[in-house]
């Protein structure tokens, strides 16, 4: 069995394009929109989406499960590779049939709330869940996908994030739920226009 180490294990080729392009904006921000989430890269979230794959595959997973807008790219390629179907929560059209799970959690970036929903039909008891979002911050995202599994009886094993912010709560609020995590980059920090990052 791999280590812990190896899920979080620094994924070079991401933290050198985070150093060398990522806009940072105050102390909060890191943007590399221009290739994970608003101009996708397609070769490179294959790349690292099949990175993710390779270390959440120990959990052997039944399921992908994330969230809709910007986890569906690297759920997608995720899902993909370990050829298991990929639930999204549902944001910005909830018309979803019931029974239906949801959650309203603090907007991550936009302020306001935003509201997960996800059928029952599509998260049965006894799936074996897998997590997969491009950016883990405060966790509200995660936390609340991890209470929806568990309150449809099925089962957590771990959670797939493209980028941390180490500096947030989320990491935290997700070993509170006894869920491994799984990074490709580390943000330690920002200061001075610069993301500092684990990088081993
Ligand atoms: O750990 P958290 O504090 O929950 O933040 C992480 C979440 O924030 C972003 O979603 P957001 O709703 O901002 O944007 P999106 O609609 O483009 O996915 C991101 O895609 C994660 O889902």
């Amino acid at each position: 069995m791999p280590s812990n180490t190896d899920l979080n294990a620094a994924y070079l080729p991401l933290i050198r394009r985070i150093e060398e392009e990522a806009t940072i904006i105050g102390d909060q921000i890191l943007k590399i929109d221009h290739f994970l989430n608003h101009r996708i890269e397609p070769a490179f979230i294959l790349e690292l989406g099949r990175e993710l794959a390779r270390r959440l595959s120990r959990f052997h997973p039944t399921l992908v499960l994330t969230a809709e807008a910007s986890g569906i790219a690297p759920g997608l390629v995720v899902a993909q590779t370990l050829n298991v179907p990929m639930p999204y929560a549902k944001k910005y059209a909830p018309e979803v049939e019931s029974p239906f799970l949801q959650r309203i959690i603090p907007s991550p970036t936009k302020g306001g709330e935003t509201k997960l929903v996800v059928s029952q039909r599509y998260l049965t008891p006894g799936t074996r869940v897998v997590l997969v979002d491009d950016f883990l911050s405060n966790g509200r995202t995660a936390v609340a996908l991890i209470e929806m599994a568990r309150e449809a009886g099925a089962e957590v094993l771990g959670a797939g994030f493209i980028v941390e912010k180490r500096f947030k709560q989320g990491h935290e609020a997700i070993e509170a739920l006894e869920v491994p995590i799984a990074t490709l980059a580390q943000v330690r920090r920002l200061e001075n226009g610069r993301a500092i990052l684990n990088t081993t």
